[in-house]
């Protein structure tokens, strides 16, 4: 069966142009640099964000793990948004990879408050780890997909400067940003020193982020790679896609962002369903269906007779995510099942 799959934008397949290049890819053993796709790949993502060097990684996980690792040492502090996926679904890995601890932000609706980043900064003190990071997440998942303005993100960089601390970015979704600020992806990158973004999410790549940075940096980050056991032999079958990736599905990310916002719309209207519009800026839509009296799991159960997929949990939040493949037909197609759920009740 053909499902509506709005659980996540990772469940995107390769397009039928990825899958031509991926066949025609020329490949080497990348872990002696030799294989050309990738390293095409990785000039181009250097250039696109306005850093010197770049390296592929395996998910986007590994990439913001690796970026720790590099950027810290055991026993120092990181600071971070209180929500970020660094610190929600990455298995505990800055604690087990890189021995540091952290200090969980509050922030407004994901975007942090640039004097509580400066005020959780730990003065020289016997008692106090050092701070050697600061994670910012672009768009922001769990708030909603909701995007850091280019202003916070410069005030933050700045009071990281004044205070020689680098700016890790989980920028998986930078290029929703962009396209929502309706800026250029490197006017974000500039305003941290490493930034990850995913090439297996919006973007419909197979499998694969990318970690950008100095050339110091990625030369680090390609260690602890190959540490974490993602040195990759003839990756350009990966890259090849991640190619199509960054030349022409960045391009048309605002799809998703206005069928995100014509679900929204719909949705708005449910009884029982809340969510806040304001939140909805990107391809994420993110709900309390408490009014309706079901969980998460217990509306994922009925969608799914309806042919649509959404996670859901023994809780009252439900995300739906749009993506490539989801198109706006589907989208009435999933207010018309919700409602006449929602009716049954
Ligand atoms: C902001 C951000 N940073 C990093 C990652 C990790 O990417 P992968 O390790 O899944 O490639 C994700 C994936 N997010 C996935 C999703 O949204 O379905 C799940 C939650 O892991 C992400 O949303």
């Amino acid at each position: 069966m053909q499902y509506i799959d709005l659980r996540s934008d990772t469940v995107t397949v390769p397009t039928d142009e990825m899958r031509e290049a991926m066949y025609k890819a020329e490949v080497g053993d990348d872990v002696y640099g030799e294989d050309p796709t990738v390293r095409k790949l990785e000039e181009m993502a250097a250039e696109m964000l306005g850093k010197e060097a770049a390296l592929l990684v395996t998910s986007g996980t590994q990439g913001n793990q690796v970026s720790v690792m590099t950027h810290t040492h055991p026993g120092e502090e990181i600071i971070v948004e209180e929500n970020c996926h660094i610190i929600t679904y990455e298995v505990g890995g800055i604690g087990y990879l890189s021995g540091v601890q952290t200090k969980a932000l509050k922030s407004n609706k994901g975007v942090l408050n640039p004097e509580d980043v400066e005020n959780a900064i730990r003065p020289k003190d016997i008692h106090y780890p050092v701070t050697s990071l600061i994670c910012l997440e672009n768009t922001h998942n769990r708030a909603g997909g909701t995007v850091t303005p280019i202003e916070i993100m410069k005030e933050i960089y700045e009071i990281a400067k004044n205070h020689n601390i680098p700016v890790h970015l989980d920028g998986a979704r930078i290029f929703n940003a962009a396209t929502y600020l309706k800026v250029d992806v490197r006017e974000i990158a500039k305003y941290a020193d490493s930034v990850m973004f995913c090439l297996s999410k919006g973007l419909c790549a197979p499998i694969g982020s990318v970690v950008v940075g100095t050339k110091d940096f990625i030369e680090k980050a390609r260690k602890y790679r190959k540490m974490l056991g993602g040195g990759m032999r003839q990756a350009g079958f990966i890259a090849a896609a991640g190619i199509v990736a960054l030349e022409k599905m960045t391009k048309r990310l605002q799809e998703d962002h206005d069928n995100a916002r014509f679900l929204a719309e719909g949705l708005k209207d449910i009884p029982g369903i809340n969510l806040d519009l304001e939140t909805v800026q990107t391809n994420i839509v993110m709900t309390d269906i408490s009014g309706t009296g079901m969980t998460g799991k217990e509306l994922s159960l009925k969608l799914k007779e309806y042919g649509i997929l959404i996670n859901g949990g023994n809780d009252f939040a439900v995300r739906f995510v749009t993506h490539y493949y989801i198109s706006k037909k589907d989208i009435e197609k999933t207010l018309d099942a919700i409602e006449k759920i929602a009716r049954q009740l």
